[in-house]
């Protein structure tokens, strides 16, 4: 694994406690990801140190307590390295709102990895001495490319129902199998996803579907009966239009959200499809305003060569048009001429696809024109004109203008 910063203060923070007498682990998804030979996106550390403990050792000023009533205290590295999480061994009590343990336990290393969801986020590893230590055979899952949950698959979807989706998450990132017990549990307990708030579900959603390995995703919620709870928007795909919704969002080339929401919407009826997502996931403006703009205004892309300029032109200046054109050549293929069209055209300068307006608001105005309900129609017909190059100065607008 390479060196970053933030994997060197990883190292700093677990030798600093294991200095000051205490027990002191990598623990969880970095562990499970440096034994795939992935890089972490961060790292946790689990520790013997009770959270006040480890205030004290790498005092107050470099830590944060936010998290401190479950165990976890934040330590703040230097600047490259980011922070880290230091949580204590816990065992959790009952989980009666099925996310936030109702009382945390101070345990062992055993104990902890038994809180865990799956065998392979229950892992750590000392990267002091290069050792794994493994208490639920994660080890052996990563190797077998298996998804199975720690203990009983029941209880563990019992304490916090979204790991019904996290198991579909890492199966489909990873390309790995979810064990057979776990899969059924899932399947009987499907319907109790509804009980986890929309935003937590949505984010779930949004990781599993920028990942490029998005279409498997869309298989296995079908597979682990989820699909119908969680995206019912594609539930009623059979067939050969199923297989073209997964070809299509396989081919989307490193997508923004909103592009694989439009894909997965592309053929769903109604003015308020992406309405309905964005309520039940609490999207934010800009992805719900996007994918709505990406499914208007694909048709026109989809018929580029017959689309009247001015009007493409304007759908290409806009900030969503690189979006626009991964959706449309995923759905059309980069060789078919309305993309080639259109991915021509983005070539252009941008003096020569965006021109700076001949006549603005103002422009009429200080011509003597008055102001009206008429003068941004007027307006719009100028700039098509310009557009379509029938007119290239400031007089010619104002005569247009003024026999309009
Ligand atoms: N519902 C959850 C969420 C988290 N965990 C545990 O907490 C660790 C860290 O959780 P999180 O950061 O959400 O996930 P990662 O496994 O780090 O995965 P990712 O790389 O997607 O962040 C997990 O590895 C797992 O051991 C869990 O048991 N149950």
């Amino acid at each position: 694994m390479t060196n970053s910063p933030q994997r060197d203060y990883a190292i700093e923070v677990v030798r600093k406690l294991r200095e000051a007498g205490y027990q002191s682990l990598w623990a969880g998804g970095c562990v499970r990801d440096a034994l795939l030979g992935i890089a972490p996106k961060d790292y946790d550390v689990a520790t013997s140190a009770t959270p006040d403990e480890v205030r004290q050792v790498f005092g107050r000023r470099r830590t944060l307590a936010i998290g401190a009533s479950f165990g976890v205290i934040t330590v703040l590295g230097p600047k490259p390295a980011g922070q880290i999480e230091v949580a204590t061994f816990r065992t959790d009590g009952g989980y009666s709102d099925g996310r936030h343990p109702d009382q945390v336990q101070y345990s062992t290393p055993e104990h902890d990895a038994q809180r865990r969801d799956f065998t392979i986020n229950g892992l750590f590893y000392d990267p002091l001495s290069e050792q794994v230590l493994d208490f639920v055979g994660g080890e052996q899952d990563l190797k077998l490319g298996k998804i199975r949950a720690i203990g009983v698959p029941e209880q563990r979807i019992a304490e916090d129902k979204l790991r019904m989706l996290r198991a579909v998450r890492f199966a489909s990132r990873f390309h790995f199998a979810i064990d057979p017990d776990t899969l059924a549990a899932i399947q009987t307990h499907a319907s109790e996803i509804n009980q986890v708030n929309g935003e937590r579900i949505g984010s779930e959603m949004q990781s599993m579907l920028l990942h490029r390995h998005r279409a498997s995703a869309l298989a296995l919620l079908r597979e682990t009966t989820l699909e119908p709870l969680v995206l019912p928007e594609c539930a009623n795909y059979t067939g050969a239009d199923w297989e073209e919704l997964q070809r299509l969002v396989d081919s989307l080339s490193e997508p923004t959200f909103a592009t694989v929401l439009a894909a997965l919407m592309i053929d769903t009826p109604g003015e308020a499809r992406i309405d309905t997502i964005a309520e039940r996931w609490k999207l934010s403006n800009h992805d719900k305003d996007r994918a709505s703009w990406l499914l208007d205004h694909l048709p026109l892309v989809v018929r580029a060569t017959s689309t009247p300029w001015p009007r493409l032109q304007r759908v290409l200046i806009h900030e969503g048009a690189a979006e626009l054109l991964t959706l449309a050549t995923a759905k059309l293929g980069d060789d078919s001429p309305e993309v080639r069209f259109c991915a021509e055209k983005l070539q252009l300068s941008a003096e020569e696809l965006n021109p700076a307006p001949l006549a603005t608001g103002a422009t009429l105005i200080a011509a003597g024109m008055k102001p009206g309900p008429n003068f941004g129609t007027l307006l719009e017909q100028i700039r098509d004109a310009q557009l379509n190059q029938q007119i290239s100065t400031v007089e010619e607008a104002l005569a247009m203008a003024q026999s309009l």
